[in-house]
């Protein structure tokens, strides 16, 4: 089964975002938050930015949209050419509809859960999503510690999941570090977002090579 680590750039120095990008090129993605502060208090950047790092990057763009009017917003990142899409369930009601416009125009389509969403009214949505984020913290910010409690959402989607042999990518997001990301793995994540624990590191490389031994000897 595939591992995926990908770095957050909340934690790299955004003065120098292609150098930044070049010190993770062993990762699997890059993931790109984007906040608009006001579904997430904080704010980074928008499509202008996004549009360059997509020019730059040595790797995928992974972009997590923290943002509302997501229905408007999403498919432009898709038409940037991300490799994957993913906004929040809590900032639309037509899920679906957005995932196939963002499937249509050739991204991943993800969803992504806050830790206080219950994932139930979604299980049978499964098939129209490449992949599920599930947050391990609040959205917002990073460096904030891990949530062990949202845990069971990620038992129950690897479950479904396995038992329906659907292709969907379990991601993780928010806290994970050498300290925890076995405790994601063991409940069946497959990708790790990871932001001060890539970028706090001297050299981000050995982060992402010691994040991913350290999921791949918990995975079953
Ligand atoms: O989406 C978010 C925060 O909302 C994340 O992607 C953070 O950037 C993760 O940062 P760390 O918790 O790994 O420092």
């Amino acid at each position: 089964m595939t591992t995926r680590i990908n770095p957050s750039i909340l934690a790299a120095d955004f003065a120098n975002l292609e150098h930044e990008l070049g010190r993770i090129a062993s990762a699997d993605l890059v993931h790109v938050d984007v906040m608009d502060n006001h579904f997430v208090p904080n704010l980074t950047f928008g499509p202008q930015m996004v549009g360059r790092l997509q020019q730059v990057s040595p790797i995928p763009l992974d972009v997590h949209l923290m943002i509302s009017d997501v229905d408007r917003w999403a498919p432009g990142y898709a038409e940037l050419g991300a490799f994957s899409v993913t906004f929040h369930a809590e900032a639309t009601d037509e899920p679906v509809a957005l995932a196939r416009r963002l499937r249509e125009i050739g991204a991943r389509a993800g969803i992504a859960l806050k830790p206080g969403t219950d994932v139930e009214p979604y299980l049978e949505l499964l098939p129209e999503f490449d992949q599920v984020l599930v947050m391990t913290v609040e959205p917002g910010f990073g460096g904030q510690s891990f949530m062990a409690e949202t845990m069971p959402k990620l038992e129950r989607l690897s479950r479904v999941v396995r038992e329906t042999g659907l292709d969907v990518w379990l991601q993780v997001d928010g806290g994970i570090s050498l300290d925890t990301i076995g405790i994601a793995a063991e409940a069946g994540a497959d990708t790790f977002v990871a932001g001060s624990a890539v970028f706090g590191g001297e050299v981000p490389a050995d982060r992402i090579a010691a994040l991913r031994d350290a999921a791949v000897a918990h995975r079953h």
